[in-house]
Parts: C-alpha cells; sequence; structure tokens
C-alpha cells in the first residue's frame, strides 16, 4: 500500500507485512509515522494498494469492523483529556470499546494505576500519564496496540534546559532509562502484535523484535539487539519475513501489471489467517514472531475508468 499526505508520498508503494511481536518504527519528525500508524487504525485509508489487518480487509464494512475490534490505538497526543482522572479515562474507554467497567478496573490494577485512578491525567508524572493511556488503549485486549510515540514526552521531560541545567524532573526523581526500564515489559504485554513509533531509533533499539524506519517514503529494516530472539526465528518466521520490506513494489508502481508476475503477497495472507491464540495477561511473554497480524498487500492496478483504486 502506499500513504500520501501533503502532496507527498509519507510511504511509497510497498507491500509487507508485520509479524507478531514489538515492532518499532522510527523516523525524523514529519517522516509520517503518525500518519502511517493512523493508517494501520483504519483513521485513514491507504491512497494506493489493500491493508489487511488480522485478516480482514479493511476496505469492506464487515472487515473494517471486525479489524477495528481487534486494534487497541494511543494516539501521540492522547492527554488532551486531561481533565478527566486516569480512573475515567480507562472507564470511558471501556465503555467506547463495548467492554465491561470490571474490565477497566482490572487494567487499572494491571497497570498500577489503581492509586492514581482518581487523580486528573494533567497533575500526573508523565509515565504514569502514559501507563493510563496505554491502559485505555488497550481495555479491550485488543489483538494490535498501536502506540504512537509513546516515549515522547517522557524523553521531552528528562531533557535538560536550555541553559543547561537539569529539567524540572518530571519524572518524579526516575530517570529516563530507569522510567523506560519500567514500562517496556509493560508495553510489551499489551498484545500480541505491538508497533511502537519514535523519533529516534535509538529509543527503540535493544527491546523491539523488529525495527523499521520511515524515511523519504521508504521503509527499510534496521538491525535491533534483540539477537536471541532473531537467531529463534523458525522457517514459518522467515517466511513471514520474507514479505517485508518490498520496496521493489516501488519503482514499478506505475508500470502496467502483467497476468504472468508473481504474486508472493498471498503467502503473507495464508500465514496471517493461522493466527494462533492470544497469550494470557496479563503475563509477560516474549512474543512469537511467526506469524504476521497485519499484513499490507500491493494493489492491482485499476482497469482505466474504474471508479475504485484499491
Ligand atoms: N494537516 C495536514 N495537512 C497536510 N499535510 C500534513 C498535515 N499534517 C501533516 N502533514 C504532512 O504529513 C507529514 C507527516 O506528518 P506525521 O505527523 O505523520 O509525521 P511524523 O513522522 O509522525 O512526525 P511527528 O513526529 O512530527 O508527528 C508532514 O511532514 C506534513 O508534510
Amino acid at each position: 500500500m502506499g500513504v500520501r499526505r501533503g502532496g507527498r508520498w509519507l510511504l511509497r508503494p510497498v507491500t509487507f507485512g508485520i509479524p507478531e511481536g514489538v515492532v518499532g518504527l522510527a523516523g525524523p519528525p514529519g517522516a509520517g509515522k503518525s500518519t502511517l500508524l493512523a493508517t494501520f487504525a483504519t483513521l485513514r485509508r491507504p491512497n494506493a494498494g489493500l491493508l489487511r489487518i488480522l485478516g480482514h480487509d479493511i476496505s469492506n464494512a464487515a472487515g473494517l469492523r471486525a479489524a477495528r475490534a481487534g486494534i487497541g490505538y494511543l494516539p501521540t497526543r492522547f492527554s488532551r483529556a486531561e481533565n478527566m482522572t486516569a480512573g475515567e479515562f480507562v472507564a470511558y474507554a471501556a465503555y467506547y470499546k463495548r467492554t465491561s467497567a470490571s474490565a477497566a478496573r482490572s487494567m487499572l490494577r494491571r497497570l498500577d494505576l489503581a492509586d492514581a485512578a482518581g487523580t486528573e491525567l494533567a497533575l500526573l508524572p508523565p509515565e504514569v500519564r502514559l501507563r493510563a493511556g496505554l491502559a485505555a488503549a488497550c481495555v479491550h485486549e485488543p489483538a494490535v496496540a498501536l502506540l504512537d510515540d509513546p516515549f515522547g514526552e517522557l524523553c521531552a521531560a528528562a531533557e535538560p534546559w536550555p541553559t543547561g541545567a537539569a529539567g524540572p524532573d518530571e519524572l518524579g526523581g526516575l530517570g529516563l532509562t530507569a522510567a523506560m526500564a519500567e514500562l517496556i515489559p509493560v508495553l510489551r504485554s499489551l498484545a500480541p502484535t505491538v508497533v511502537v513509533t519514535a523519533d529516534a531509533t535509538d529509543t527503540l533499539t535493544g527491546w523491539c523484535d523488529q525495527l523499521f524506519t520511515l524515511a523519504r517514503g521508504r521503509l527499510s529494516e534496521q538491525p535491533t539487539h534483540s539477537a536471541g530472539v532473531r537467531r529463534g526465528r523458525s522457517a514459518a518466521d522467515r517466511r513471514g519475513l520474507d514479505v517485508l520490506d518490498r520496496h521493489d513494489a516501488l519503482d514499478r508502481h506505475d508500470a502496467p501489471r502483467d497476468a504472468g508476475t508473481p504474486q508472493p503477497r498471498q503467502a503473507a495472507v495464508d500465514v496471517m489467517s493461522r493466527r494462533p491464540a492470544r497469550p494470557a495477561l496479563p503475563q509477560l511473554v516474549l512474543p512469537q514472531l511467526s506469524l504476521p497480524q497485519l499484513t499490507v498487500l500491493r494493489a492491482r492496478r485499476p482497469p482505466a475508468g474504474s471508479a475504485t483504486g484499491v
């Protein structure tokens, strides 16, 4: 699929799949990470191509409904609801996601928010506010959690002032590294597939199972230090990875497709449809990386005069 905004390709048409595990997406500000994540969250439609989430084609109403039920999305500036208490915020998310009030309460306990539940989001330290956001985004126990720059506020809070003086210590005495070390296991346990964005690659290296950068409209896979996880991949994992990062689609995107062109993307669909049962929560488990949950398929170019583009 391809994603355009402001008259340029933020993601040039490409075929790829996202397997289970934690997938990082880094890129400079303005590269298009938020727009891409919002597309995965089905808030926007791809400008070219086809997006399948959890095996559902989101271009039809039934597929869209089914995909949305399995998605948890945390936008960058979720705390605009900052006059709500953490408890109200999670309870409202539960209502909106048609899950029970007891699910909201159990999510608050699970994310260690019982003490913060009565405090307004604006008054909470950034790492606690982030936990409230994660709880709200994932209160319905989604299969895919899409987290847009979750550490952005923490990184900003930890930055020294321009004078060189220490910042205001909004992390309540926790350094950024310590705050992240506490949050990463929480974040990893939210869903079988977690997609996390950040401006800096460094924020994501070392703990994501797979790492991509987005720059000038291209996705590129980067090394991450989770070498043990990568070494342990099975043949099925490698098959899943085989559909990743097919930027060869880019250059031929506008060329007419001939009937003999091989269609390797179908393999991704087949693999994806064998999604395993989700792990029990809140148990922290290392993700299985074998089965792509979110797969993007390249569109056939519509016939001239066709009304639809996907
Ligand atoms: N309202 C808008 N109208 C037109 N173009 C926009 C609009 N908002 C963003 N864009 C374009 O989309 C690009 C990508 O924005 P996006 O927010 O997805 O980037 P990002 O990588 O998430 O960056 P950031 O970390 O700064 O949010 C921007 O560089 C800009 O060119």
